[in-house]
Protein backbone atom coordinates (compact mmCIF):
# COMPACT_ATOMS: atom_id res chain seq x y z
CA UNK A 1 0.00 0.00 0.00
CA UNK A 2 1.40 3.72 -1.05
CA UNK A 3 1.18 6.04 1.98
CA UNK A 4 0.38 9.52 0.88
CA UNK A 5 -1.00 12.49 3.47
CA UNK A 6 -2.77 15.44 2.73
CA UNK A 7 -0.31 16.98 4.50
CA UNK A 8 2.05 18.50 2.28
CA UNK A 9 5.53 16.45 2.95
CA UNK A 10 9.06 17.33 1.43
CA UNK A 11 10.60 14.74 0.22
CA UNK A 12 13.82 15.08 2.73
CA UNK A 13 11.45 15.78 5.68
CA UNK A 14 12.39 13.02 8.26
CA UNK A 15 8.94 12.62 9.32
CA UNK A 16 6.64 11.25 6.27
CA UNK A 17 3.37 9.56 6.74
CA UNK A 18 5.55 6.62 7.26
CA UNK A 19 7.25 7.42 10.24
CA UNK A 20 4.67 9.47 12.79
CA UNK A 21 7.27 9.65 15.68
CA UNK A 22 6.00 10.78 19.33
CA UNK A 23 6.61 13.52 21.30
CA UNK A 24 5.30 15.81 23.97
CA UNK A 25 4.96 19.68 23.16
CA UNK A 26 3.42 23.16 24.48
CA UNK A 27 2.23 25.33 22.21
CA UNK A 28 3.97 28.72 22.16
CA UNK A 29 1.28 31.21 22.30
CA UNK A 30 0.06 28.81 25.77
CA UNK A 31 -1.22 25.68 26.76
CA UNK A 32 -0.39 22.41 28.59
CA UNK A 33 1.93 19.88 27.91
CA UNK A 34 0.49 17.27 25.62
CA UNK A 35 1.39 14.39 23.24
CA UNK A 36 1.48 14.77 19.23
CA UNK A 37 3.20 13.12 16.33
CA UNK A 38 5.30 14.96 14.06
CA UNK A 39 4.20 14.89 10.20
CA UNK A 40 6.55 16.69 7.55
CA UNK A 41 6.77 20.57 9.46
CA UNK A 42 3.65 19.90 11.20
CA UNK A 43 2.69 18.70 15.09
CA UNK A 44 -0.39 16.94 15.49
CA UNK A 45 -1.85 17.38 18.59
CA UNK A 46 -2.56 14.14 19.68
CA UNK A 47 -5.35 15.39 22.76
CA UNK A 48 -7.34 17.51 19.94
CA UNK A 49 -8.07 14.12 18.29
CA UNK A 50 -9.27 12.15 21.14
CA UNK A 51 -11.00 15.20 22.40
CA UNK A 52 -12.88 15.19 19.33
CA UNK A 53 -13.63 11.39 19.58
CA UNK A 54 -11.10 10.43 16.58
CA UNK A 55 -9.61 7.65 18.09
CA UNK A 56 -12.63 5.08 17.64
CA UNK A 57 -10.83 2.02 17.84
CA UNK A 58 -11.64 -0.71 21.06
CA UNK A 59 -8.61 0.12 23.25
CA UNK A 60 -7.91 3.83 22.67
CA UNK A 61 -11.55 5.04 22.76
CA UNK A 62 -11.72 4.17 26.49
CA UNK A 63 -8.32 5.64 27.21
CA UNK A 64 -7.46 9.27 28.50
CA UNK A 65 -3.65 8.28 27.60
CA UNK A 66 -3.70 11.23 24.80
CA UNK A 67 -4.82 13.70 27.44
CA UNK A 68 -1.78 13.14 29.68
CA UNK A 69 1.18 15.39 30.01
CA UNK A 70 3.85 12.63 28.89
CA UNK A 71 3.58 9.38 26.77
CA UNK A 72 3.95 7.33 30.17
CA UNK A 73 0.67 6.07 29.98
CA UNK A 74 0.59 5.16 26.45
CA UNK A 75 3.86 3.31 26.99
CA UNK A 76 2.25 1.30 30.04
CA UNK A 77 -0.85 0.18 27.67
CA UNK A 78 1.58 -1.84 25.33
CA UNK A 79 1.99 -2.89 21.72
CA UNK A 80 -1.45 -3.46 20.72
CA UNK A 81 -2.48 0.05 21.34
CA UNK A 82 0.65 1.81 19.75
CA UNK A 83 -0.84 -0.35 16.49
CA UNK A 84 -4.29 0.66 17.06
CA UNK A 85 -2.59 4.70 17.30
CA UNK A 86 -0.70 4.50 14.60
CA UNK A 87 -3.20 2.82 11.79
CA UNK A 88 -5.91 5.83 13.40
CA UNK A 89 -3.36 7.99 12.61
CA UNK A 90 -2.47 6.83 9.52
CA UNK A 91 -5.76 6.77 7.96
CA UNK A 92 -6.83 9.98 9.50
CA UNK A 93 -3.81 11.55 8.15
CA UNK A 94 -4.02 10.00 4.75
CA UNK A 95 -5.02 12.02 1.01
CA UNK A 96 -8.09 10.27 0.59
CA UNK A 97 -9.62 10.62 3.53
CA UNK A 98 -11.92 13.30 4.65
CA UNK A 99 -12.48 13.11 8.50
CA UNK A 100 -9.62 15.69 9.29
CA UNK A 101 -8.90 17.04 5.77
CA UNK A 102 -12.15 17.81 5.11
CA UNK A 103 -12.81 19.56 8.99
CA UNK A 104 -10.60 23.15 8.77
CA UNK A 105 -11.64 23.68 12.39
CA UNK A 106 -10.20 21.14 13.98
CA UNK A 107 -7.26 20.79 11.45
CA UNK A 108 -6.38 24.81 12.74
CA UNK A 109 -6.84 22.94 15.99
CA UNK A 110 -5.07 20.01 15.72
CA UNK A 111 -1.98 20.69 13.49
CA UNK A 112 0.30 23.21 14.68
CA UNK A 113 3.14 24.41 12.50
CA UNK A 114 6.57 22.75 14.45
CA UNK A 115 8.04 26.59 15.19
CA UNK A 116 5.31 27.72 17.09
CA UNK A 117 6.28 24.96 19.52
CA UNK A 118 8.03 24.04 22.48
CA UNK A 119 9.40 20.06 22.37
CA UNK A 120 9.37 18.44 26.01
CA UNK A 121 10.73 15.83 27.34
CA UNK A 122 8.72 12.87 26.09
CA UNK A 123 8.59 10.77 29.62
CA UNK A 124 8.62 11.01 32.90
CA UNK A 125 12.05 9.12 33.13
CA UNK A 126 12.49 6.82 36.13
CA UNK A 127 15.62 5.45 36.01
CA UNK A 128 18.22 5.22 32.87
CA UNK A 129 21.03 2.87 32.52
CA UNK A 130 23.95 3.36 29.58
CA UNK A 131 25.25 -0.14 27.78
CA UNK A 132 29.05 -0.01 26.16
CA UNK A 133 27.93 -2.15 22.94
CA UNK A 134 30.05 -0.92 20.16
CA UNK A 135 32.94 -3.55 20.19
CA UNK A 136 34.93 -0.48 18.42
CA UNK A 137 34.54 2.08 20.95
CA UNK A 138 34.93 -0.52 23.77
CA UNK A 139 38.30 -2.16 22.54
CA UNK A 140 39.38 2.33 21.40
CA UNK A 141 38.46 3.64 25.18
CA UNK A 142 40.15 0.43 26.35
CA UNK A 143 43.05 0.63 24.75
CA UNK A 144 43.24 4.40 26.01
CA UNK A 145 42.12 4.10 29.47
CA UNK A 146 43.36 0.54 30.00
CA UNK A 147 46.77 0.10 27.57
CA UNK A 148 46.81 -1.78 24.74
CA UNK A 149 47.23 -5.06 26.21
CA UNK A 150 43.98 -6.40 27.19
CA UNK A 151 41.79 -3.31 25.73
CA UNK A 152 38.56 -5.34 25.94
CA UNK A 153 37.55 -6.91 29.29
CA UNK A 154 37.02 -10.97 29.01
CA UNK A 155 32.89 -10.05 30.30
CA UNK A 156 32.56 -7.92 27.39
CA UNK A 157 31.44 -10.96 25.09
CA UNK A 158 29.46 -12.99 27.28
CA UNK A 159 27.08 -9.72 28.68
CA UNK A 160 26.34 -6.61 27.38
CA UNK A 161 28.00 -4.18 29.68
CA UNK A 162 26.16 -1.39 31.20
CA UNK A 163 26.05 1.55 34.44
CA UNK A 164 22.98 2.95 35.99
CA UNK A 165 23.10 6.47 34.82
CA UNK A 166 21.53 9.23 36.41
CA UNK A 167 17.36 10.24 35.10
CA UNK A 168 17.56 13.88 36.53
CA UNK A 169 20.02 15.37 34.40
CA UNK A 170 18.19 14.10 30.75
CA UNK A 171 17.52 17.31 29.19
CA UNK A 172 15.27 17.63 25.86
CA UNK A 173 17.53 18.64 22.76
CA UNK A 174 18.33 22.27 22.59
CA UNK A 175 19.05 22.40 26.21
CA UNK A 176 22.48 24.19 27.50
CA UNK A 177 25.25 22.38 28.98
CA UNK A 178 27.14 23.86 31.80
CA UNK A 179 30.85 22.70 31.81
CA UNK A 180 30.78 20.75 34.61
CA UNK A 181 33.59 21.02 37.43
CA UNK A 182 35.40 18.36 38.91
CA UNK A 183 38.35 16.06 40.18
CA UNK A 184 40.70 15.43 37.09
CA UNK A 185 43.44 12.51 36.95
CA UNK A 186 46.53 13.53 38.27
CA UNK A 187 49.43 13.93 36.24
CA UNK A 188 52.64 12.97 37.23
CA UNK A 189 53.42 12.89 40.78
CA UNK A 190 50.87 16.07 41.01
CA UNK A 191 48.09 16.19 43.24
CA UNK A 192 44.27 15.76 41.31
CA UNK A 193 43.31 18.56 39.04
CA UNK A 194 39.73 20.46 40.68
CA UNK A 195 38.04 22.83 37.92
CA UNK A 196 35.93 23.13 35.19
CA UNK A 197 36.68 20.05 32.73
CA UNK A 198 39.30 20.74 30.15
CA UNK A 199 38.09 17.53 28.71
CA UNK A 200 34.73 17.74 27.99
CA UNK A 201 33.27 15.05 25.33
CA UNK A 202 30.13 14.32 23.44
CA UNK A 203 28.94 10.88 22.65
CA UNK A 204 26.82 9.45 19.85
CA UNK A 205 24.12 7.26 21.32
CA UNK A 206 20.47 6.14 20.64
CA UNK A 207 18.78 5.27 23.65
CA UNK A 208 15.61 2.66 23.93
CA UNK A 209 12.35 4.05 25.11
CA UNK A 210 10.72 1.21 27.42
CA UNK A 211 6.91 0.57 26.95
CA UNK A 212 5.25 -2.23 29.38
CA UNK A 213 7.66 -2.68 32.31
CA UNK A 214 8.38 -5.88 34.49
CA UNK A 215 7.58 -7.17 37.94
CA UNK A 216 10.22 -6.88 40.21
CA UNK A 217 11.59 -10.35 40.66
CA UNK A 218 10.07 -11.28 36.89
CA UNK A 219 12.56 -11.31 33.80
CA UNK A 220 11.86 -10.47 30.62
CA UNK A 221 12.41 -13.53 27.93
CA UNK A 222 14.64 -12.23 24.89
CA UNK A 223 12.37 -13.15 22.42
CA UNK A 224 9.39 -11.33 23.99
CA UNK A 225 11.58 -8.12 24.71
CA UNK A 226 10.64 -6.06 21.27
CA UNK A 227 7.31 -6.04 23.20
CA UNK A 228 8.41 -3.58 26.04
CA UNK A 229 10.24 -1.41 23.95
CA UNK A 230 8.52 1.46 22.23
CA UNK A 231 11.11 3.37 20.22
CA UNK A 232 14.52 5.00 20.22
CA UNK A 233 15.62 8.45 20.20
CA UNK A 234 18.97 10.23 19.61
CA UNK A 235 21.18 10.06 22.35
CA UNK A 236 24.49 12.62 23.62
CA UNK A 237 25.77 11.38 26.88
CA UNK A 238 28.49 14.41 27.01
CA UNK A 239 31.21 12.90 29.34
CA UNK A 240 34.40 14.86 31.02
CA UNK A 241 36.88 12.40 30.06
CA UNK A 242 39.34 13.35 33.04
CA UNK A 243 36.41 13.43 35.42
CA UNK A 244 35.77 10.21 34.51
CA UNK A 245 39.30 8.72 34.07
CA UNK A 246 39.98 9.72 37.60
CA UNK A 247 37.09 8.63 39.47
CA UNK A 248 35.85 5.20 37.65
CA UNK A 249 37.97 3.13 39.24
CA UNK A 250 36.44 0.45 40.81
CA UNK A 251 32.90 1.58 40.72
CA UNK A 252 32.17 2.99 37.10
CA UNK A 253 31.42 6.12 35.73
CA UNK A 254 30.06 8.46 38.12
CA UNK A 255 30.02 12.75 38.03
CA UNK A 256 31.90 12.70 34.72
CA UNK A 257 28.83 11.61 33.06
CA UNK A 258 26.06 12.81 35.84
CA UNK A 259 26.14 16.60 34.84
CA UNK A 260 23.77 16.48 31.58
CA UNK A 261 22.86 13.94 28.72
CA UNK A 262 20.92 14.76 25.84
CA UNK A 263 17.67 13.04 24.29
CA UNK A 264 15.85 13.95 20.81
CA UNK A 265 12.22 14.57 21.35
CA UNK A 266 10.55 12.32 19.06
CA UNK A 267 10.45 8.94 19.57
CA UNK A 268 10.81 6.77 16.27
CA UNK A 269 8.68 3.71 17.30
CA UNK A 270 10.21 -0.05 15.99
CA UNK A 271 6.96 -0.57 14.21
CA UNK A 272 8.29 2.70 11.90
CA UNK A 273 11.92 1.56 11.95
CA UNK A 274 10.37 -2.21 10.83
CA UNK A 275 11.90 -1.79 7.30
CA UNK A 276 14.70 -0.53 7.90
CA UNK A 277 16.03 -4.19 10.48
CA UNK A 278 19.10 -5.49 8.92
CA UNK A 279 21.16 -8.78 10.65
CA UNK A 280 22.92 -8.60 13.60
CA UNK A 281 26.47 -9.43 13.90
CA UNK A 282 27.65 -12.95 14.39
CA UNK A 283 28.20 -13.46 18.14
CA UNK A 284 31.27 -15.66 19.04
CA UNK A 285 31.70 -16.73 21.68
CA UNK A 286 27.47 -17.85 21.49
CA UNK A 287 25.98 -16.15 23.92
CA UNK A 288 24.25 -17.65 26.95
CA UNK A 289 21.14 -18.90 26.33
CA UNK A 290 18.98 -16.46 28.24
CA UNK A 291 20.58 -13.65 25.77
CA UNK A 292 20.30 -15.78 22.56
CA UNK A 293 17.44 -14.60 20.16
CA UNK A 294 15.19 -16.56 17.66
CA UNK A 295 15.86 -13.48 15.66
CA UNK A 296 18.51 -11.27 16.16
CA UNK A 297 17.38 -7.91 14.67
CA UNK A 298 19.63 -4.61 14.24
CA UNK A 299 18.52 -1.33 12.36
CA UNK A 300 20.10 0.23 9.51
CA UNK A 301 19.99 4.34 10.94
CA UNK A 302 22.65 6.86 8.92
CA UNK A 303 23.83 8.64 11.81
CA UNK A 304 26.10 11.89 11.55
CA UNK A 305 27.44 14.28 14.43
CA UNK A 306 28.39 17.77 13.46
CA UNK A 307 29.80 20.52 15.25
CA UNK A 308 29.35 24.24 15.12
CA UNK A 309 31.96 26.78 17.29
CA UNK A 310 30.23 30.09 18.66
CA UNK A 311 30.77 32.74 16.06
CA UNK A 312 30.73 30.34 13.12
CA UNK A 313 28.17 30.37 10.36
CA UNK A 314 28.61 26.92 9.64
CA UNK A 315 28.77 23.51 11.10
CA UNK A 316 31.40 20.93 10.08
CA UNK A 317 30.92 17.10 10.40
CA UNK A 318 32.95 15.46 12.96
CA UNK A 319 31.80 11.56 12.31
CA UNK A 320 29.50 9.42 10.31
CA UNK A 321 28.13 6.45 11.94
CA UNK A 322 25.41 3.47 11.71
CA UNK A 323 23.63 1.95 14.63
CA UNK A 324 24.10 -1.60 12.92
CA UNK A 325 27.25 -1.70 14.28
CA UNK A 326 26.30 -2.23 17.34
CA UNK A 327 27.33 -5.84 18.75
CA UNK A 328 24.75 -6.25 21.51
CA UNK A 329 20.75 -6.13 20.50
CA UNK A 330 18.59 -3.65 22.00
CA UNK A 331 16.33 -6.61 22.92
CA UNK A 332 19.29 -8.47 24.39
CA UNK A 333 20.45 -5.74 26.63
CA UNK A 334 16.40 -5.58 27.82
CA UNK A 335 16.64 -9.15 28.65
CA UNK A 336 20.17 -8.69 30.69
CA UNK A 337 18.55 -5.39 32.40
CA UNK A 338 16.29 -7.58 33.90
CA UNK A 339 17.57 -11.11 34.19
CA UNK A 340 18.38 -10.33 37.82
CA UNK A 341 14.70 -9.51 38.39
CA UNK A 342 15.03 -5.95 38.14
CA UNK A 343 12.03 -4.66 37.26
CA UNK A 344 11.85 -1.93 34.11
CA UNK A 345 9.03 0.77 34.14
CA UNK A 346 7.29 2.50 31.21
CA UNK A 347 9.55 5.42 29.74
CA UNK A 348 12.48 4.14 31.59
CA UNK A 349 15.23 4.62 28.95
CA UNK A 350 18.45 2.87 28.17
CA UNK A 351 21.28 3.74 26.07
CA UNK A 352 22.95 1.89 23.70
CA UNK A 353 26.56 3.02 24.37
CA UNK A 354 28.59 5.11 21.89
CA UNK A 355 27.88 4.07 18.09
CA UNK A 356 31.69 3.59 16.83
CA UNK A 357 31.86 2.16 13.59
CA UNK A 358 35.18 0.25 12.08
CA UNK A 359 36.62 3.30 10.29
CA UNK A 360 38.84 6.14 11.59
CA UNK A 361 35.70 8.46 10.54
CA UNK A 362 33.30 6.88 12.18
CA UNK A 363 34.43 7.21 15.99
CA UNK A 364 31.37 8.07 18.12
CA UNK A 365 33.41 10.56 20.46
CA UNK A 366 36.25 12.98 20.44
CA UNK A 367 38.13 10.94 22.86
CA UNK A 368 38.51 8.30 20.14
CA UNK A 369 38.91 10.68 17.14
CA UNK A 370 41.55 13.14 18.35
CA UNK A 371 42.85 9.90 20.82
CA UNK A 372 42.22 11.72 24.13
CA UNK A 373 43.56 14.39 22.55
CA UNK A 374 46.92 13.24 21.36
CA UNK A 375 45.99 14.24 17.53
CA UNK A 376 43.66 17.06 17.37
CA UNK A 377 40.88 17.17 14.48
CA UNK A 378 41.20 19.79 12.13
CA UNK A 379 38.23 20.49 10.67
CA UNK A 380 37.02 23.78 8.01
CA UNK A 381 38.14 26.39 10.23
CA UNK A 382 37.91 24.49 13.94
CA UNK A 383 40.71 22.97 15.34
CA UNK A 384 39.79 20.49 18.44
CA UNK A 385 40.87 18.12 21.20
CA UNK A 386 37.76 18.47 23.08
CA UNK A 387 35.10 20.80 23.22
CA UNK A 388 35.37 24.48 24.18
CA UNK A 389 32.68 26.37 25.50
CA UNK A 390 30.40 28.09 22.91
CA UNK A 391 30.80 24.77 20.84
CA UNK A 392 27.54 23.18 20.01
CA UNK A 393 26.94 19.33 19.25
CA UNK A 394 24.27 18.69 17.10
CA UNK A 395 23.32 14.29 16.35
CA UNK A 396 21.08 13.37 13.79
CA UNK A 397 19.68 10.10 12.34
CA UNK A 398 17.78 8.76 9.79
CA UNK A 399 16.88 5.45 7.72
CA UNK A 400 16.34 6.15 3.89
CA UNK A 401 13.61 4.28 2.68
CA UNK A 402 12.38 3.95 -0.98
CA UNK A 403 10.90 7.36 -2.01
CA UNK A 404 11.13 8.29 1.76
CA UNK A 405 12.98 8.56 5.06
CA UNK A 406 12.40 7.49 8.81
CA UNK A 407 14.44 10.27 10.44
CA UNK A 408 14.84 11.06 13.94
CA UNK A 409 15.38 15.24 13.88
CA UNK A 410 18.27 16.50 15.55
CA UNK A 411 19.83 16.09 18.98
CA UNK A 412 21.96 19.57 19.92
CA UNK A 413 23.03 21.15 23.12
CA UNK A 414 25.44 23.71 23.41
CA UNK A 415 28.60 24.38 26.11
CA UNK A 416 28.58 27.12 28.11
CA UNK A 417 31.49 28.01 30.80
CA UNK A 418 31.54 26.64 34.00
CA UNK A 419 29.80 28.63 36.74
CA UNK A 420 31.98 30.47 39.24
CA UNK A 421 32.03 28.97 42.66
O1 LIG B 1 35.94 2.10 28.49
C1 LIG B 1 35.68 2.89 29.41
O2 LIG B 1 36.30 2.90 30.46
C2 LIG B 1 34.61 3.90 29.32
C3 LIG B 1 33.82 4.05 28.29
C4 LIG B 1 32.77 5.06 28.26
O3 LIG B 1 32.85 6.22 28.68
C5 LIG B 1 31.61 4.59 27.62
C6 LIG B 1 30.24 4.73 28.19
O4 LIG B 1 29.65 5.71 28.67
C7 LIG B 1 29.43 3.66 27.59
C8 LIG B 1 29.34 3.90 26.13
O5 LIG B 1 28.91 5.00 25.77
O6 LIG B 1 29.64 3.01 25.33
CA1 LIG C 1 27.87 6.48 27.08
MG1 LIG D 1 25.66 11.82 30.49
Amino acid sequence: MVLKSFVEVHPDSHFPIENLPYGVFKPLQGGEPRPGVAIGDYVLDLSALSSAGLFDGPILSKSDCFLQPSLNKLLGMGRPAWKEARATLQKLLSFDNPTLRDNSSLRAKSLLPMDKVQMLLPTVIGDYTDFFSSLHHAKNCGTIFRGPENPIPPNWFHLPIAYHGRASSIVISGTDIIRPRGQGHPMGNSPPYFGPSQKLDFELEMAAVVGPGNELGKPIDVNEAADHIFGLVLMNDWSARDIQAWEYVPLGPFLGKSFGTTISPWIVTLDALEPFVCDAPKQEPHPLPYLVEKISKNYDISLEVQIKPAGLEHSSVLTRSNFNHLYWTVTQQLAHHTINGCNLRPGDIFGSGTISGPEPESLGCLLELTWNGQKPLVLDGVTRKFLEDGDEVIITGCCKGNGYNVGFGTCSGKILPATPL
